[in-house]
């Protein structure tokens, strides 16, 4: 194994997701807040002597040259003229169409590290400018840290959390995006909320109910988990969905309700700062050594 294998990808939760206006371009400004897990995909790199992108196994449904993964690699030989190519391996591990952020995080984790392995040098603030291209959440991931977000998601604070085992269950459907925010019933004028709202307690998700009526499966899913929770830790949706995640007290109860669960999932901690990071720090240091 050597340094350019087995770099995170891993999945973020929207802890909740307020829709406040609808921009010029159709996009939406929202606020939410932005939590890693400890689980999600792996990808590996490793240098090509020709010019070739190759990404190995391609995924169902999603050609390579659509890949995140791919659309990453060439934006960033685009944006730096760079001719070098690279075999990438993918492990997935994240449902598509899930609200964890998994093309995302795939495409941000692809971008710091041809960044490093074509010593490309560029900084964190255009690796962001560039993955914002790609889409909404790919910001944060490059980023690595948890996040008060603004805008389409690209104004980010970091923000200090609590980091609790979550479960994280999967309904059987898949939901595009692009399908939510079309939906005329979406609520589009959520007020405005504080930091501190947020910490005392306040927050939803304005997709849940649209989600929820457009799929009973979200709904199943919900108030399956829903017997467990208490005033503190309803179970909600994830961004756009379909996943639902409940705060739990303990890993050992995030495993008992899991092995109760006829529906799929996992269960994993949420972290404030991304598993990636600790890949990217390992480098650095590496490098100074050097
Ligand atoms: C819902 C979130 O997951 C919250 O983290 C993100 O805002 C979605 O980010 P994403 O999956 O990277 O989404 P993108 O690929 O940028 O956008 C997919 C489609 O969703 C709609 N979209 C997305 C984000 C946003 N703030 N407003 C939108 O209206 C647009 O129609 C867009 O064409
Ligand atoms: N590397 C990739 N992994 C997963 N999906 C990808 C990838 N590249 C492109 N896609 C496309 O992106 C779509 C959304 O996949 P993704 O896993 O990002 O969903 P999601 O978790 O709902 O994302 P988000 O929370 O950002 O809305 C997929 O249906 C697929 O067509």
């Amino acid at each position: 194994m050597n340094q350019l294998s087995n770099w995170p990808a891993p999945a973020k939760l929207n802890l909740f997701l307020h829709i406040t206006s609808r921009r010029d371009d159709g996009y939406h400004n929202l606020q939410t807040v932005f939590q890693f897990l400890d689980f999600g995909d792996s990808l590996s790199f490793q240098l090509r002597s020709d010019d070739q992108l190759k990404l190995t196994p391609e995924l169902p449904g999603v050609p390579n040259q659509q890949n995140l993964i791919i659309r990453a690699a060439e934006l960033l030989r685009q944006f730096t003229s760079c001719k070098l190519g690279a075999d990438i391996q993918l492990e997935k591990r994240l449902p598509s169409g899930g609200g964890l952020g998994g093309g995302s995080s795939d495409a941000a984790t692809t971008l710091l590290a041809l960044n490093h392995l074509w010593q490309l040098n560029l900084s964190t603030d255009q690796l962001a400018a560039l993955g914002l291209t790609l889409g909404a959440d790919v910001p944060v991931f490059v980023r690595m840290q948890a996040a008060w977000a603004e805008g389409v998601g690209e104004q980010l604070q970091p923000i200090d959390l609590p980091e609790p085992w979550f479960i994280v269950l999967k309904p059987q459907v898949n939901i595009s995006t692009a399908d939510i925010f079309s939906d005329p019933k979406l609520v589009r004028n959520s007020p405005l909320i504080t930091q501190q709202d947020f910490l005392n307690g306040a927050g939803h998700n304005d997709c849940q109910p649209v989600a929820e009526q457009r799929f009973p499966q979200v709904s199943e899913v919900i108030k399956w988990l829903a017997q467990f929770s208490s005033e503190s830790n309803q179970p909600r949706m994830t961004g756009t969905g379909s996943c639902v995640f409940m705060k739990c007290e303990t890993e050992q109860q995030a495993q008992q309700i899991i092995d109760r669960s006829p529906f799929t999932g996992f269960i994993a901690r949420g972290l404030n700062n991304s598993p990636l990071a600790v890949k990217v720090r390992t480098l650095l240091a590496g490098a100074q050594v050097l």
